[in-house]
C-alpha cells in the first residue's frame, strides 16, 4: 500500500484548496480568481482570454514543469513505482536528478507550481485511469491506470503516454467533436467540461474498447483538461449476458415471449406507417402430452429443442422473430411478409419437422412429431391492432387442430 509523504499530503490539500478558489471565483464580478503564482495573470483577468504570445511561452514552460514535477513526485516515493526516473538513485543519473529538481524550483515559481504539482500528485494517486491534456490535446500527465488501459500494458512507465496526442485514441465522430471543443475552449471562456459519457477508444494494440469518459477543465493560466476514463468492457459483457438471459428462452435458445410481444408491437407500428405487410405465424406441437407420457419430460425437452431448430432454419430473413410463446407453442413475427410468404415459411417448417427423426436422442426410428400452424397477415387494413392480428392467427391454429392436426390454416 502506497503511503503519501507529508509533501504529497500538503500538495493534495493545496489542490483542493486552490480548486475551490478557482471554481468559486469572485462571486461579485463573475471573474475566476486564479492564484497560482506570482508571475501569473492578476486575479481579475480571465485566464482563458490570454494573448497568444503568453500562451505559447507559458505552454513551453508548463510542459517542462509537468515532466519535471512528475519525475520529482515519483522520486519522492521510494520503491513504490516502476518508472524510469526511479533509477535516479544510481550514480549515473544523480546529476540528471539534481537538474530535474532545479528545473522544478525554477518553473514552480514561474507557473504556480504548487497547483501543478498537486494536480500531478492527484493524477498519480487517483484510482482511475486519468490523463491531463493541454489545449492542443497533448498528454501532459498520465497515471499507471491510464497506461494499463490505453497501452494495454502494466509494465510501461506513465511517461510513455506523455507527449502523445489524446485525440489519436478517439474514434470518429468523437475525435473531430473533441478537437473542435478544445479549439473553442481556447478562443472563448467556454470550458470543455462534461460528466461521464460513453464512447469508444482506439487502443495502441489496434483494438477498441468501450469506455466512460469525463472531462474536467482546470482553469489555469493555460487550459488543462483532466480526463478520467473508465473501462466499460466488463460491464458491457455482463450487460450482454443479462440481456441474453432476459430475452432468450433458455431451453430452445429462441426469443422469449417478452421479445415476441415487443417485436410484434415495434414491427406492427413500422409496417403500418410504411404501408408494408406484416404476418404472424403460430406453431403448436400435436399431442405433445402423449410424447411426454411415452418418452418422459427429458426427451420432451430434447424434442422441443429439435423443433425450435427446425423452425429457426426456415426463417426467410433476419428481421423475422421466432419465439417460444409458451409450453409447446411457438410464434413468428414476420415484418414485410404477405400471406404467400408466410404460407411458404409454414410449409418449410412442416417439411423440416416431418423429416425429423429422434434416434439421436435415443428414441426409435418410428417416433415422429407433427405440428399444427395458423397464420394471419395484415395487408390492407383488415386488422385494427397487432393484438387482433395475433388473435386471428391463433383462431386459424385452433381450426388446424380441429381439422385433424399436422396442417396449416390461414386466417381468411
Ligand atoms: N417436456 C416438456 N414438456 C412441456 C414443456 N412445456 C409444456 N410441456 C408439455 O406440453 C404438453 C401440452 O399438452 P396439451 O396442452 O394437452 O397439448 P397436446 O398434448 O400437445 O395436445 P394438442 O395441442 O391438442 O395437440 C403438456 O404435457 C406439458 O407438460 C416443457 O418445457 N418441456
Amino acid at each position: 500500500m502506497l503511503e503519501l509523504t507529508s509533501t504529497a499530503e500538503n500538495q493534495l490539500t493545496q489542490i483542493s484548496q486552490v480548486n475551490m478558489d478557482m471554481f468559486i471565483g469572485d462571486t461579485k464580478t463573475g471573474n475566476i480568481n486564479c492564484q497560482f503564482g506570482v508571475n501569473e495573470l492578476p486575479p481579475s483577468t480571465n485566464p482563458l482570454k490570454l494573448e497568444p504570445q503568453f500562451l505559447s511561452n507559458n505552454l513551453a514552460n508548463h510542459t517542462i514543469s509537468n515532466r519535471a514535477i512528475s519525475n520529482q513526485t515519483i522520486s519522492n516515493h521510494t520503491g513504490a513505482h516502476t518508472n524510469s526516473s526511479t533509477s535516479a538513485n544510481t550514480g549515473a543519473n544523480k546529476a540528471d536528478s539534481n537538474q530535474v529538481n532545479t528545473d522544478v524550483n525554477a518553473t514552480e515559481t514561474k507557473l504556480g507550481g504548487h497547483a501543478l504539482s498537486s494536480l500531478s500528485t492527484l493524477v498519480e494517486h487517483i484510482m482511475e485511469a486519468m490523463i491531463v491534456v493541454d489545449e492542443f490535446g497533448n498528454i501532459q500527465m498520465a497515471n499507471r491506470h491510464a497506461v494499463s488501459l490505453l497501452l494495454d500494458c502494466d509494465k510501461t512507465s506513465a511517461n510513455s503516454l506523455i507527449g502523445q496526442r489524446w485525440q489519436s485514441y478517439l474514434c470518429e465522430p468523437q475525435k473531430s467533436h473533441y478537437q473542435q471543443m478544445i479549439l473553442e475552449s481556447r478562443l472563448e471562456p467556454r470550458p470543455l467540461n462534461h460528466l461521464p459519457n460513453e464512447t469508444t477508444l482506439n487502443m495502441s494494440n489496434g483494438q477498441t474498447i468501450d469506455v466512460e469518459m469525463s472531462v474536467t477543465h482546470f482553469p489555469m493560466s493555460e487550459p488543462l483538461f483532466g480526463i478520467i476514463i473508465r473501462d466499460l468492457s466488463k460491464y458491457r459483457a455482463e450487460y450482454q449476458q443479462l440481456y441474453k438471459w432476459a430475452s432468450t428462452d433458455c431451453l430452445t435458445n429462441l426469443s422469449n415471449r417478452r421479445v415476441f410481444d415487443a417485436d410484434l408491437k415495434h414491427h406492427w407500428k413500422t409496417c403500418i406507417e410504411q404501408g408494408d405487410p406484416i404476418s404472424v405465424l403460430i406453431i403448436d406441437i400435436d399431442h405433445f402430452k402423449t410424447f411426454n407420457d411415452n418418452h418422459g419430460h427429458v426427451m420432451g425437452d430434447r424434442c422441443l429443442q429439435k423443433i425450435a431448430n427446425a423452425i429457426k432454419s426456415a426463417l426467410p430473413n433476419e428481421d423475422c422473430t421466432a419465439a417460444r410463446y409458451g409450453g409447446e407453442e411457438f410464434a413468428l413475427v414476420m415484418p414485410n411478409c404477405n400471406t404467400e410468404e408466410v404460407q411458404q415459411t409454414a410449409q418449410l417448417i412442416q417439411q423440416n419437422i416431418n423429416a425429423l427423426t429422434y434416434m439421436d436422442i435415443g428414441l426409435d426410428i418410428s417416433v415422429t412429431v407433427s405440428v399444427s400452424q395458423g397464420h394471419a397477415s395484415e395487408i390492407n387494413g383488415q386488422f385494427r391492432t397487432a393484438n387482433a392480428l395475433l388473435c386471428a392467427a391463433d383462431t386459424a391454429l385452433y381450426r388446424a387442430k380441429a381439422e385433424g392436426r399436422n396442417r396449416i390454416n390461414a386466417c381468411c
